[in-house]
């Protein structure tokens, strides 16, 4: 940096006003990263549901654009780092940012209007092409603003500081860390509530309007905070095209070091001194500072591998716990708000009570120690969410392999029946409408006798059992014996139901894995003499006809029966993610509902979600030593001209870990969860170890000490004048060019 200009940053820096230590214009950029992250979270939050209920995609395409969406969102910080330190400078990149992004919210919140598009007021949007075409535009806008301003704000606050506000400089990062976590916890507990309201104007739907526009509005409020405290920040100013500078440097030592490969050269200390013939002193080691962090960072997106599963995999292991806590219930997506929780609790507690005690007894807990640890804490959480797996597998029902089909049978006939099925002993299906005498409440051990529980057949011909007279007998006392030809899918659960007139028995497939978001499957086999509408069923259903499934979420929940003249209301509790098939008697209506009875297919889930708190706590200590410090590392390490720069480097680990998430679940699916956890866990155990080298080799700078050191020297050195000139001419050069493109 020329001196002049140094000298110009130093003089503005004496002027800024402090409250308690610190800088006042610290708090608009708190506040302004508060405000950003709740409109981020909040936005994050409902997407998925956005694009699987209002754009009516299958759960494959919206997961895999969400997580391309968050990866873009890690990858886009480095365009706004070159913007920032080669030619806007942080505040103006900032705030152009912000604009895009807060237009991008607004976009993605009108996309969300079902009326724009409503012509026929039927509650669907009848242009999705419309539709999509905004919420995309609207996301590219959202990842290019929040990425481009994430390296920015942080370095933009780092620079506020004076030299002697070391101490409040690491304070701030943690406060920043603070208030992105409040940010976050805050608005996925808000939006997912205003998504669930009803709006419209013609007609009434879920209201994602509400839920995308409050984080918009809170993006503009971001804004609005950020210009306000522009009379009080510190501005450092670019030194114009310095990325250009950068590459142009690094090329010429790469072309010149092999132009001089030959073992007549004199060696030199690192290969970027192959540059020091064209090329600035405090240029060369300034990107000497930048690339040594970065190589240091090669091994890091592993963590966020592991971090970023908290929202996939964690949630889906809580799809299969119970969250009823007694007073009130906690949903599977809303576990991951532990997270932020635990942040703000985590957070003060290292930095006032852990890492000082570490420090009075005399450890040097660097930060790449601290990092390190970090990733070993990370690695654990994912050992706990293994062991929490086991438990949970114990609870699941045994599901048919690929090579195996289970049966259940339903007996509606007014007899009972023998089914002998090959190896086994005969089992005795009683007449469901014999014994349907007690109370559905009272009757799932009842009925495990009576009507059968699911028998494995293994499976020895190619695709189906075909199971006849040789291979399952069904005898009645009187009625004649029956020949039917059935077969049980391969991989399947299938139950058998034999109406009220036997030889009209046919086969219903069963549901075969836990239901989603741990909602629970219902169905009904109709034994009244007419057809019945029930509510919550997509059409009536006609008699002896077996409904399909259809999901009910956790609680108290009411069913009306009617056959147009009669009706009477039937009601259960739910817990989560169970499966069962409730039997209309023939006397539905002479007992109000009372009698229609339940067959279990599938136990509501047993291992409380509360099994999930060690593993946050372990991958949020992690985050805590992990990210937090990296944050500060990225910061303290780089050069005043490149601290964007090295934000975004750092960011982009977190890019890498989304991606390499979503490759691994297309392709890498062990038939265990559990031995997924621990291979993830190995792997992020020997990423640290590995780093854990990197890291002792690595030698912490202070690089404002260097260049002040390189730019006293160059007053003294002889060829000083040269090499300005070369870099004067060379920045003469990109302007021209510049200038030539823009024409
Ligand atoms: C919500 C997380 N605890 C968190 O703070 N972050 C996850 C990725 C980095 C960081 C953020 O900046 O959002």
């Amino acid at each position: 940096m020329p001196d002049s200009k140094m000298d110009e940053t130093k003089k503005k820096k004496k002027k800024t006003a402090e409250c308690c230590g610190y800088p006042i214009s610290i708090f608009f950029i708190v506040v302004n990263e508060f405000c950003e992250r709740f409109s981020y979270y909040g936005m994050r939050a409902v997407l998925v549901l956005y694009f699987r209920y209002f754009l009516l995609w299958d759960d494959d395409l919206a997961t895999s654009i969400y997580h391309a969406f968050v990866a873009l969102c890690y990858l886009t910080p480095i365009l706004g780092a070159i913007i920032a330190d080669s030619w806007l400078g942080k505040f103006k990149t900032i705030i152009y940012l912000s604009i895009v992004y807060a237009v991008g919210q607004v976009v993605m919140a009108v996309s969300t209007i079902h009326d724009i598009t409503d012509a026929n007021r039927d509650g669907t949007p009848d242009n999705f092409t419309l539709h999509i075409a905004l919420s995309m535009l609207g996301l590219v806008l959202i990842a290019l603003g929040t990425g481009g301003i994430k390296p920015c704000v942080a370095a933009f606050g780092g620079d506020q500081f004076q030299e002697h506000q070391s101490r409040q400089l690491n304070t701030f990062f943690s406060v920043f860390y603070l208030c992105i976590n409040a940010g976050s916890l805050l608005s996925t507990l808000i939006t997912p509530v205003l998504r669930a309201q009803e709006c419209g104007i013609h007609t009434q739907q879920q209201c994602y309007p509400l839920a995308f526009g409050v984080p918009a509005a809170l993006m503009v409020v971001s804004l609005v905070v950020f210009i306000a405290g522009s009379g009080m920040y510190t501005k450092t100013a670019p030194e114009g095209n310095i990325m250009g500078s950068v590459c142009k440097c690094i090329w010429f030592a790469l072309n010149n070091r092999f132009r001089h490969r030959s073992d007549i050269y004199p060696k030199r200390e690192h290969w970027m001194d192959w540059a020091e013939e064209k090329y600035d002193k405090l240029l060369i080691a300034q990107i000497k500072m930048v690339l040594k962090v970065l190589f240091l960072y090669i091994p890091l997106p592993m963590f966020w591998t592991l971090f970023d599963q908290k929202g996939s995999r964690w949630t889906l292991q809580a799809t299969t716990m119970t969250g009823d806590f007694g007073g009130f219930v906690l949903q599977p997506d809303q576990m991951q708000t532990v997270n932020p929780i635990l942040i703000l609790t985590l957070v003060p507690i290292m930095d006032r009570i852990i890492f000082p005690l570490i420090k009075k007894c005399g450890l040097n807990f660097s930060p790449l120690k601290r990092m390190t640890v970090g990733m070993l804490f990370a690695a654990t959480a994912f050992i706990a969410a293994a062991l929490v797996q086991m438990e949970i597998d114990k609870t699941l029902p045994n599901f048919p392999s690929s090579s195996e089909s289970q049966l259940k049978v339903v007996n509606m006939h007014s007899e009972s029946l023998i089914v002998t099925v090959p190896s086994q002993e005969p089992l005795l299906i009683g007449s469901f409408e014999v014994q349907h005498t007690s109370k559905h409440t009272t009757a799932v051990s009842h009925w495990c006798f009576t009507i059968s529980s699911h028998v494995v057949f293994p499976q020895s011909s190619p695709d189906y059992i075909t199971f006849d007279q040789q291979d399952i007998r069904l005898a009645f006392n009187t009625t004649p014996e029956i020949n039917k030809d059935l077969s049980l899918i391969k991989g399947s659960r299938q139950t058998l139901i034999i109406p009220s007139e036997p030889a009209e028995m046919y086969l219903k497939e069963d549901i075969k894995s836990k239901p989603k978001e741990g909602k629970n499957a219902v169905r009904f086999v109709n034994g009244w003499t007419a057809y019945l509408n029930i509510t919550n069923l997509e059409s009536s259903l006609q008699p002896s006809e077996t409904s399909n499934y259809t999901l009910v979420s956790q609680g108290m929940r009411k069913f009306t029966l009617t056959d147009g003249i009669q009706s009477c209301e039937f009601s259960r509790k739910f817990g989560f993610g169970s499966s069962y098939t409730f039997l209309i008697p023939s006397d539905l209506f002479s007992t109000d509902c009372e009698s229609i009875k339940e067959i279990e297919d599938m136990q509501p889930n047993s291992v409380h979600m509360a099994l999930q708190i060690p593993q946050y706590f372990l991958i949020t200590t992690g985050e805590v030593m992990f990210s937090v410090t990296g944050l500060q590392f990225s910061y303290s390490q780089a050069p005043k001209n490149m601290k964007s720069v090295l934000q975004a480097g750092w960011l982009c680990t977190n890019a890498v870990g989304n991606i390499i998430v979503l490759i691994v679940a297309e392709l890498g699916k062990l038939p265990k969860q559990w031995a997924e956890y621990v291979l993830f866990a190995s792997l992020l155990v020997a990423v640290s170890i590995i780093f854990s080298i990197m890291a002792y080799f690595y030698t912490y700078i202070d690089p404002a000490e260097i260049e002040a050191e390189i730019l006293k020297q160059q007053e003294t050195d002889p060829d000083k004048k040269k090499k300005k000139e070369t870099l004067e001419m060379e920045e003469k050069e990109n302007e021209q060019e510049i200038k030539q493109t823009k024409i």
